[in-house]
């Protein structure tokens, strides 16, 4: 049958686009500007890069470039000069100096060739390093304790991915090839303001410092515009990104659906928001572009007009024809050269919206992680490591945002070897018990202590990561036995094929082996690693909740949280998984519609409409 024979119940207009997450910092107003902001947040950004682990190779990196930008700088002076030398040794027919002047002519352009493609290497490598450098002290900052959780549920940064992904990689590049521009402007300009003085007299210079004024003020107005534009483009390709990567995601699911139609219009119309955004990017950068360039075609004309007043006041009457040919093409190349120097500071600007814009989307990620940390840091949160049980005491379950409140005054005690099971109809808030029960919601009211590092959760969709069998039976890794010695850990190759036969996979390493055509007695076969991709085929829905399973049992955690963990299993293999668990010395808080689960629990939670609740002891059946 094909989705569109469907006749809804409801019809309404399909506004069917994404809506991205709320971004509470892009409406705050002043975000893109380039002010105190922008500085605070670039200082910021240097702050990291010269703390980051490779502070030597990033300082170096920058030194060594600007090293070669003056050398090169050096080469191209000589090579600026060679017209005019042509011009008095073509002026004066002087054969004799006419061949060596060619052949150093030759070596200078082959020294200017060698100094830009170096130049270009340095700057592209100098991008690199920081970029790793970036996101190293991102991903530090960012995949620890709770910030990423706590990030994507609030909701207050959009695309936190594609921040680190692509926003960082952006901001690294431009500002590797800014860099060495800016920090070499100065120098330059000095050096060839003297040397236009000394050509020119002082209105040579003066008159080029009043047209780079203007050309900046100019430049000034239109920028603040494009900033924003970049940011919100940087967003739209984050929404765009994410409807393209559901399709790929839920393609079974899609093509199940034979949805192909609305989520092309989905994807169609995220497109079109990112065009959308980048036509007034474009429109706005048409008026930057305008102002750059006619500044830098005006600049010949300064050039012979900032010449023609010293030769018109009769400076260098005493010059002749070729003499003063070459002087006129040597200042054109000086007051060029300035101007240009100059246009390439106005140009930068340009670069520096851009680096406003992504500046603004990495730094604020940093930010909402240090709205978190300080969070978690005011709460004061610490495990009672000797405190074995799981305490709720007076305590609102309430959603994040605070507006529906889902549980009132909840006080429950899990002690170990007293399994409670949580029960009641859909959308009565039994996930977000468990959320508060973990520490991952805090309750509105009241207080949870929980023992953070003696637990272990089993979701209803089964986490699935790359990697080899043995990584997948020990998903997190090591890093998960802090309190060692309380996990008890198996890790032997029979260990392991135990724990497989323990939740009904003692087929999966045959199986493994044969998909991936080695042999039945490979010696590799827990350790051989694989991508998701190829588990999510391997796995079905239900052999994946069997993974989860094995997982609790390969750490053996004191505390098990289990949300609907089994509702893929038939009700042997639940049966079996839960007196595995039991078994282990696991105590559960699960939460299940199945009465047959009544039997490995000895508390039962019924969750009730308007936040009301019953706490009632299970008989032991015999
Ligand atoms: N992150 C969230 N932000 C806002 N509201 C949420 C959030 N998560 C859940 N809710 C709301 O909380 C209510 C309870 O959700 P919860 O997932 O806890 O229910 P449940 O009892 O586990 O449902 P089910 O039996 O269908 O799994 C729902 O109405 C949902 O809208």
């Amino acid at each position: 049958m094909h989705a569109s024979t469907f006749q809804p119940l409801v019809s309404h207009d399909s506004e069917d686009h994404y809506t991205p997450p709320l971004d509470k910092n892009a409406n705050s107003g002043n975000q893109y500007a380039v002010g105190m902001l922008m500085l605070r947040r670039l200082y910021r950004i240097f702050a990291v890069l010269l703390a980051s682990r490779t502070p030597k190779r990033i300082g170096l990196g920058c030194g060594a470039l600007l090293v070669g930008k003056l050398a090169a700088e050096v080469v191209f002076y000589y090579a600026g000069r060679l017209p005019s030398e042509f011009y008095k040794v073509l002026g004066d027919k002087d054969l004799k100096a006419f061949f060596p002047l060619l052949l150093r002519c030759m070596a200078v352009v082959a020294a200017a060739g060698t100094a830009r493609a170096a130049l270009d290497y340095g700057a592209a490598a100098l991008g690199v390093m920081m970029r790793s450098a970036l996101t190293t002290y991102t991903h530090k900052r960012y995949i620890r304790g709770r910030a990423f959780y706590e990030t994507v549920a609030r909701g207050t940064v959009d695309n936190p991915d594609q921040r680190i992904t692509q926003d960082i990689e952006r901001l690294s590049s431009s500002m590797a090839t800014i860099l060495p521009e800016l920090l070499i402007a100065p120098f330059l300009i000095a050096y060839y303001t003297v040397r236009c003085w000394s050509m020119a007299g002082p209105l040579g210079p003066l008159a080029i410092y009043v047209y780079f004024v203007a050309g900046a003020l100019c430049t000034r107005a239109v920028m603040p515009p494009i900033i924003r534009r970049v940011y919100q483009q940087e967003r739209e390709e984050g929404n765009f990104r994410f409807q393209e990567i559901r399709i790929t995601e839920f393609a079974e699911s899609i093509a199940f659906f034979a949805g192909e139609d609305r989520e092309r219009t989905a994807a169609d119309a995220a497109l079109g928001r990112v065009i959308g955004v980048q036509h007034a990017l474009l429109r706005k950068q048409f008026w930057l572009g305008l102002i750059t360039q006619v500044f830098s075609y005006l600049g010949a004309t300064v050039s012979y007009a900032i010449i023609a007043v010293p030769i018109f006041l009769g400076k260098y009457d005493a010059k002749t024809g070729s003499e003063l040919s070459s002087i006129i093409s040597m200042n054109a190349f000086v007051s060029m050269y300035l101007i240009y120097r100059f246009s390439v500071v106005i140009e930068q600007a340009k670069k520096l919206s851009d680096i406003a814009g992504y500046t603004a989307r990495v730094v604020q990620l940093w930010e909402e992680v240090d709205r978190i940390e300080d969070m978690e840091h005011n709460l004061g949160e610490e495990d009672d490591e000797d405190d074995m049980r799981i305490v709720a005491e007076n305590v609102t379950v309430s959603t994040p945002s605070g507006e529906q409140v889902l549980v009132s005054a909840l006080t429950v005690d899990v002690v170990a070897g007293r399994s409670l099971l949580i029960t009641g109809p859909n959308g009565v808030g039994k996930t977000s018990v468990l959320r508060t029960l973990c520490g991952l919601w805090r309750p509105a009211a009241g207080s949870v202590r929980v023992p953070r590092h003696e637990l272990f959760f089993l979701p209803q969709a089964a986490y699935i990561v790359s990697g080899s069998l043995r990584e997948q039976l020990s998903y997190p890794g090591h890093q998960r036995g802090q309190s060692s010695g309380s996990l008890a850990r198996v890790c032997g190759d029979a260990d392991l094929a135990r724990l497989l036969s323990a939740v009904g996979l003692a087929q999966l390493v045959g199986r493994i082996t044969s998909a991936t055509g080695a042999s039945a007695a490979d010696h590799l076969a827990y350790d051989r690693p694989y991508p998701v991709s190829f588990w999510l085929k391997v796995l079905s829905p239900g052999e994946q909740q069997k993974v989860s399973a094995a997982r609790a049992l390969f750490w053996r955690p004191r505390f098990a949280i289990l949300d609907e963990c089994t509702s893929a299993l038939d009700s042997a293999a639940e049966a079996s998984i839960y007196q595995a668990l039991v078994d282990a010395g696991i105590t559960l808080v699960s939460v299940s519609h199945r009465q047959s689960l009544l039997k490995y629990h000895h508390m039962r939670l019924d969750l009730l409409p308007q936040g009301q609740y019953s706490l009632t002891p299970i008989p032991a059946i015999a």
